[in-house]
C-alpha cells in the first residue's frame, strides 16, 4: 500500500490516533482516541530533536497485524539504523516496507515489539509531536494545493513557533539548498511547478524543522527517469552535508544501489533477505530471493560502485593518448561506458590535474570483478 498524500502536519494534525505521556504510556493496544495533546513538546522529543545531524533508530521484534488480516504484514522485524545511515527498504509490492517505515513516525502504531530514536521509546512519546520532528516526504508529495511553495515549508515551523524572520530565512535557504530560486518559486502555488519541481519542495519541507530523521515512501517514483536522476544526485549531495538517518522505501533495486549505505532486501512480512552495502549485496547475494531481486546485470551494477582507481591501471602507453580521458574519480562504469562509446581498447586515466595517471582497458575492469583475465601487472605511476 502506497502511504497517503499526508504531510507531515497534516498527519499531525489530522490524525485519530492518541497521545500519550511519556514513561506512563499506554501501550499502542490501549491507546484511545481522543486522548489530550499536550500544549508543551515532551522533553525526550526535545533531545531527539536537538541531533540535527542523524538518531540512532532501532526497531525490535516489531510486528504489525491489521485487522482482519490472515496474516501480519510485518512480523518480528528487527533492525538498527545508525546515526547518518541512508538505509534503503527494498522488496516487492505488498511484503511491508511501508508499514515497516510508517510505524517509526507512528502513522501505523504497531501490534507488538518496541522502536526507538536516541534511546528513546518512541511508542512513549507524543506522536503529533514526534512527527514534527520526523521528515517525511512520499511520492504523491501532498503540497497544499491552496498554499504557496513558502506557506508549505513553513507548516512544521509555524506549528513549532518559530518567529516570522527565522521561518522566511529558513524558506530562502531550503528553497536554495533544492535549486529553487526563492525569488522565483516561494510565492507560486504547487500547480504551477513541474513535478520534479514539486519533489524539491516536498524535501525541503520535510526539512523545514532540520530533523534527525526523514522517512522517504518512494519519494522520487512518480518522476520520469531523467528527472528522477537529477533528483538523486541533489538528494546525495544534500546528504552528504546533512548527515540524517533517513530510511528510504523503493521498488527500484538500482535506486537502492546508488543512494543507499545499506540496503534491506525485504520479502512477505518484511522478513529481511539480507542487510548489507550495495557492494556487498551485489557481490555476495544471500540467497536466491537476493539473486533474483538484483537480477540480471549484477556485475554492471558493481561497477556503479568502484572507482576507477581501484583497477589495477597499465601504463599509459597502452591507450591511445586521445583526447578522451577518464577521471580518477569516474567509477569503473564510467569508464566501461567510455570504452564502449569509443571503440577503444584503452583510454588514458588522468587525475584532477588532467596529468595522466595510467590506462584502463575492459580486461583490468573485468579483473576487479574477479575474472579469470591476464594483465600485464605494471602498476600506475600516482603522483
Ligand atoms: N490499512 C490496512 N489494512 C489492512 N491491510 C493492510 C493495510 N495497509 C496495508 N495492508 C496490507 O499489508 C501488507 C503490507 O503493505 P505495505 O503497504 O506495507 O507494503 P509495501 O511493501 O509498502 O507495498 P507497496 O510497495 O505496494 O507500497 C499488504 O499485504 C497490504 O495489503
Amino acid at each position: 500500500m502506497r502511504s497517503t498524500s499526508r504531510s507531515p502536519a497534516l498527519s499531525a494534525s489530522s490524525s485519530s490516533r492518541s497521545s500519550s505521556t511519556r514513561s506512563s504510556s499506554p501501550s499502542p493496544a490501549t491507546r484511545r482516541q481522543g486522548d489530550s495533546v499536550p500544549k508543551t513538546p515532551d522533553t525526550a522529543i526535545i533531545q531527539i530533536a536537538r541531533n540535527t545531524s542523524g538518531a540512532r533508530i532501532v526497531l525490535d521484534h516489531v510486528t504489525k497485524s491489521y485487522a482482519n488480516q490472515p496474516v501480519a504484514a510485518v512480523e518480528d522485524f528487527s533492525m538498527t539504523a545508525e546515526p547518518g545511515e541512508l538505509i534503503m527498504f527494498v522488496g516487492p509490492s505488498g511484503c511491508g516496507k511501508t508499514t515497516t517505515m510508517k510505524m517509526i513516525n507512528r502513522i501505523i502504531e504497531p501490534t507488538s515489539g518496541s522502536i526507538s530514536i536516541d534511546g528513546r521509546d518512541v511508542l512513549s512519546l507524543n506522536p503529533h509531536e514526534l512527527r514534527r520532528h520526523i521528515g517525511y516526504v512520499i511520492q504523491q508529495i501532498g503540497l497544499f494545493p491552496h498554499m504557496t511553495i513558502a506557506e508549505n515549508i513553513a507548516v512544521v515551523p509555524k506549528l513549532l513557533g518559530w518567529s516570522k524572520n527565522a521561518i522566511g530565512d529558513r524558506i530562502d535557504e531550503l528553497l536554495t539548498t533544492v535549486e529553487l530560486n526563492p525569488r522565483d518559486f516561494a510565492h507560486r502555488y504547487p500547480k504551477q511547478l513541474s513535478g520534479g519541481q514539486q519533489q524539491r519542495v516536498g524535501v525541503a519541507r520535510a526539512l523545514a524543522a532540520d530533523p534527525p530523521v526523514m522517512l522517504m515512501d518512494e519519494p522520487f517514483g512518480a518522476t520520469d527517469p531523467i528527472t528522477r536522476e537529477k533528483l538523486q544526485a541533489e538528494f546525495l549531495r544534500l546528504q552528504d552535508s546533512l548527515g540524517k538517518t533517513i530510511i528510504f522505501v523503493t521498488h527500484d533495486f538500482d535506486e537502492a544501489v546508488r543512494l543507499g549505505d545499506r540496503i534491506a532486501v525485504l520479502s512477505d512480512r518484511s522478513q529481511i533477505e539480507q542487510f548489507d552495502t550495495p557492494a556487498n549485496i551485489l557481490a555476495s547475494p544471500a540467497n536466491d530471493y537476493v539473486a533474483s531481486f538484483i537480477g540480471h546485470g549484477a556485475a554492471i551494477k558493481r561497477l556503479t560502485l568502484i572507482p576507477v582507481t581501484d583497477a589495477v591501471l597499465g601504463p599509459v602507453s597502452e591507450s591511445s593518448g586521445g583526447p578522451i580521458t577518464v577521471c580518477d574519480t569516474d567509477t569503473l562504469r564510467d569508464a566501461l561506458d567510455s570504452l564502449v562509446l569509443t571503440g577503444l581498447a584503452a583510454l588514458t586515466v588522468v587525475d584532477e590535474a588532467r596529468r595522466p595517471i595510467g590506462s584502463i582497458s575492459v580486461d583490468r575492469i573485468s579483473a576487479v570483478l574477479g575474472a579469470d583475465v591476464a594483465t600485464p601487472t605494471v602498476q600506475a605511476s600516482r603522483p
